[in-house]
């Protein structure tokens, strides 16, 4: 692994230990150097805290996360019962009278038993249709759901994962680019450097990061070009979402989240965006991110994915079964004006991929038994490529739809 955040005064593990740092000698040494108000995040020097430097490798596993929210709903009190002016055997949760109506809390399952893993070296993507639950994953993920709230477990090499060590060594990369319009990219870098990285560092250490980040993003031809606004041209749209990444990851952290990186994107610079994530993941961090409408080249780059819909796991494995699945349940894209479609669909004209908010129970039942839908009596092979599919909807309705393999099997 390559060196992290600089410490230089970590305690050395002895001779015979394994050369890798436990969770809790990390732990312990963020206690220790918790006294430097100045910045949020350290370097831990990995190679330093043993003899024989090895790289660690880092799994971080959750399992049944589950998160709910109240949300108020809203519901008439018949007139037989008392209507407006009936004050008693009320829901417990009720609030004020409002016209006859009574509002009541009702939980909403934003994420459903969600279990998976994740390893330094790949990227693990999030996927779904929007409001599938996505970015709440992430946030889970990231610490950012107050743990009351949150059941579940989330561990890293099978430790608790406490929130002060996460803060050390994890980047959450948001949505929304907050960069200073008239620095040039190395200047926003060398800024973050500054800010982020520990005032014991030498100005040498920071500039050599600095450059080396700038190779990393693939940034070196506009290393001194500004950000830019409205008013004044400056980077490209990708190469802008490359230096916010950049600007988040200037210490080097093992666990990197990032909530649609993709997103506004032209297919181009989503790619080379995914492919400095698929680098910087390689040089020993675990990749987590959400995207919502990944292109084919962009799958390919993934090394797992979660699949969401309406907070429930629908799919967790490797890209490699995906062709493999899109085969089985291609939606027919020939004049349907509802989709019935399983998932995911592929927009021949965008050459992406989009998801659709099916009943999840639906989608794992026909996920988990592929083999068994063409024996099915309602399905008819027409002929070596065609098969005339009919599954039960979610409103208990035969659909009868075509799905063509030779057509779809080359995206
Ligand atoms: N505080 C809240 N109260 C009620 N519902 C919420 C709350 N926060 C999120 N939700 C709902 O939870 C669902 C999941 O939201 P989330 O933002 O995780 O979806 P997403 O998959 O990231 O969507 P998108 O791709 O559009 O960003 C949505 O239906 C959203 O409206």
């Amino acid at each position: 692994m390559s060196a992290r955040i600089g410490v230089e005064d970590i305690p050395e593990t002895s001779g015979l230990a394994p050369a890798s740092p436990t969770l809790g000698e990390l732990l312990k040494y963020v206690n220790e150097v918790n006294g430097d108000e100045t910045t949020g995040h350290r370097v831990l020097e990995m190679n330093q805290m043993s003899n024989e430097p090895q790289p660690l490798p880092f799994v971080l596993a959750f399992s049944n996360l589950t998160y709910s929210v109240k949300v108020p709903s809203k519901f008439g009190i018949p007139a037989v019962l008392g209507g407006r002016n009936r004050p008693a055997a009320l829901p417990a949760m009720a609030a004020e009278p409002v016209g006859g109506e009574k509002l009541v809390s009702r939980s909403k399952i934003l994420l459903n038993e969600i279990s998976g893993q994740a390893r330094d070296g790949e990227i693990l993507a999030v996927l779904g249709a929007s409001g599938s639950g996505k970015s709440t994953l992430i946030d889970a993920l990231a610490n950012r759901i107050s743990k009351g709230s949150l059941k579940g477990n989330i561990t890293l090499n099978g430790d608790q994962l406490e929130s002060r060590l996460l803060k050390v060594i994890s980047a959450y990369v948001m949505q929304d680019d907050l960069l200073f319009p008239m620095l040039t990219v190395e200047e926003t870098l060398m800024y973050a450097a500054e800010f982020r990285l520990p005032r014991s560092l030498s100005k040498t250490k920071k500039k050599l990061r600095v450059q080396a980040l700038i190779d990393q993003l693939g940034l070196r031809n506009a290393a001194k070009t500004i950000i830019g606004d409205e008013g004044h041209r400056g980077v490209s749209g990708g190469e802008r979402r490359r230096v916010s990444i950049g600007a988040d990851i200037i210490h080097d952290p093992i666990l990197l989240f990032l909530d649609e990186p993709t997103s506004g994107l032209d297919s181009t610079s989503a790619y080379m965006v995914v492919k400095v994530l698929q680098r910087i993941a390689q040089t020993g961090s675990i990749v987590i991110m959400s995207v919502h409408q990944p292109s084919y080249r962009l799958l390919g780059l993934l090394d797992r994915l979660l699949f969401l819909s309406r907070g429930q796991t629908v799919y967790s494995g490797s890209p490699a079964n995906l062709p493999f699945l899109l085969r089985r349940f291609w939606p027919s894209n020939s004049g349907e004006r509802k989709s019935y479609g399983i998932c995911p669909r592929f927009d021949q004209r965008s050459r992406r991929f989009s998801w659709r908010n099916k009943k999840p129970s639906r989608i794992q039942q026909i996920l988990a038994t592929p083999e068994a839908i063409p024996t099915h009596p309602n399905h008819r092979q027409r002929n070596s490529d065609t098969w005339l599919i009919a599954y039960r909807s979610d409103k208990c309705e035969y659909i009868t739809r075509q799905i063509s393999l030779r057509s779809h099997q080359r995206p």
